[in-house]
């Protein structure tokens, strides 16, 4: 029998939202903040820093209540029918990020349906469709029958060409491999192997998935705004890394930092610790769009280097070796070597540092 403290839930959970609430919009009266909306010239984020702990706090907190409260209030069997449902947001996402939607719209004006068909190209049904489906995630708004403005979401899309690279790379190449990733499971059963995953069944290709993006330069490109834009994002700040590790008492050191990407971390790190110097490493595609995203003051500093990290490690004297967000990628098997690709370069006293997430 279902147990009746679900009432008493509802009732905490509301109450729990009404008083954190009231704590972030005193908070926003206070320092003249302005008020949180979808409207195309509101806030894009939201207008407190991650520093102020305490509001960070109650904001945390409504997010988690409020979600527990929609998620009650929806039930289980039906949480399970949307969940099943919810590719349908990556597919109008992917749609929206293909045909170049957000562009077709006017900032601070708006486009008809058909004005949208006739400037990306799809067919005014499917435009009207996808575009649709898109506005119950609060992409775009119907700003009257048959047409189409921004909103403060699908404006990002415009305004923000890093984060327009994390939903290509998303929607393009991870939702098509996550697709097939079940399939793959009982293709290749307990398979270590980079070309026996999803990404390979969904795009048919035999390499694993770093070599085939590596081959366009276009792709490789996304990859690397969408890995700049996830960084940005909040709780995946690179201040983390910075703040979180004794950087300074590494004096005069060289750091190479192994799959690097653009370089963006070794930015970060560069600015606040004048005695690094830094490579970075990564495959040749990647590395040849890194030396444009460095800062001028910088560029003495930060150089950039093919490498595939399989083999071995061509630094011989530096002081650390630095990961982050590699690990993640491979299977045991190959997290092992690229680790004893290492080996022949490792200096006495030099460190491995790594910095990945683990799903606890
Ligand atoms: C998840 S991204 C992490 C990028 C960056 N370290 C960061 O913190 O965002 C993994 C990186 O590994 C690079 N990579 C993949 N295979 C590689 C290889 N064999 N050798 C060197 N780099 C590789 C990719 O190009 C990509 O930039």
């Amino acid at each position: 029998m279902a147990s009746p403290s679900t009432t008493t839930r509802l009732t905490e959970l509301t109450t729990i939202i009404a008083t954190e609430t009231k704590k972030v919009e005193d908070y926003f009266a206070q320092h003249n903040l302005p008020n949180l909306s979808f409207a195309a010239d509101g806030p894009a984020d939201f207008p407190v820093p991650g520093s102020n702990g305490e509001i960070q706090a109650s904001r945390r907190t409504v997010i988690n209540a409020t979600q527990e409260l929609h998620d009650l209030m929806v039930g289980p069997r039906e949480t399970v029918r949307w969940l099943a449902w919810s590719y349908n947001d990556n597919l109008s996402l992917q749609a929206v990020y293909q045909f170049n939607i957000a562009k077709a719209v006017p900032i601070g004006g708006e486009a008809s349906y058909t004005e949208i068909s006739k400037a990306v190209g799809v067919d005014e049904i499917n435009v009207r469709r996808l575009v649709r489906h898109a506005m119950t995630n609060r992409i775009f708004r119907e700003s009257r029958d048959g047409y189409v403005a921004h909103t403060a979401v699908s404006r990002i899309l415009v305004d923000d060409p890093r984060m327009s690279d994390w939903v290509g790379l998303c929607s393009s190449d991870f939702f098509p491999s996550a697709a097939h990733t079940v399939s793959a499971m009982i293709k290749f059963p307990m398979s270590q192997e980079p070309s026996q995953t999803g990404f390979n069944l969904g795009f048919n290709v035999e390499v694993p998935m770093f070599v085939e993006i590596g081959k366009d330069p276009a792709r490789a490109k996304r990859f690397g705004g969408g890995m700049t834009s996830l960084t940005g994002g909040e709780g995946y700040e690179v201040e983390y890394l910075v703040d979180g590790y004794p950087w300074a008492e590494l004096g005069e050191a060289t750091v190479v930092d192994v799959g690097g990407s653009h370089g963006f971390v070794c930015v970060a790190l560069g600015r606040k610790f004048p005695s690094l110097r830094f490579v970075v490493q990564d495959l040749p595609t990647t590395v040849a769009d890194g030396p444009s995203e460095i800062p001028p003051e910088l560029s003495n500093r930060i150089e950039f280097q093919a490498h595939d990290f399989f083999t071995e490690q061509p630094i011989k004297d530096a002081d650390v070796y630095f990961f982050r967000w590699i690990f993640h990628n491979w299977s045991d098997k190959y997290s092992v070597k690229i680790l004893q690709s290492l080996i022949p370069a490792l200096k006495p006293g030099a460190r491995i540092v790594i910095n990945d997430n683990v799903l606890p």
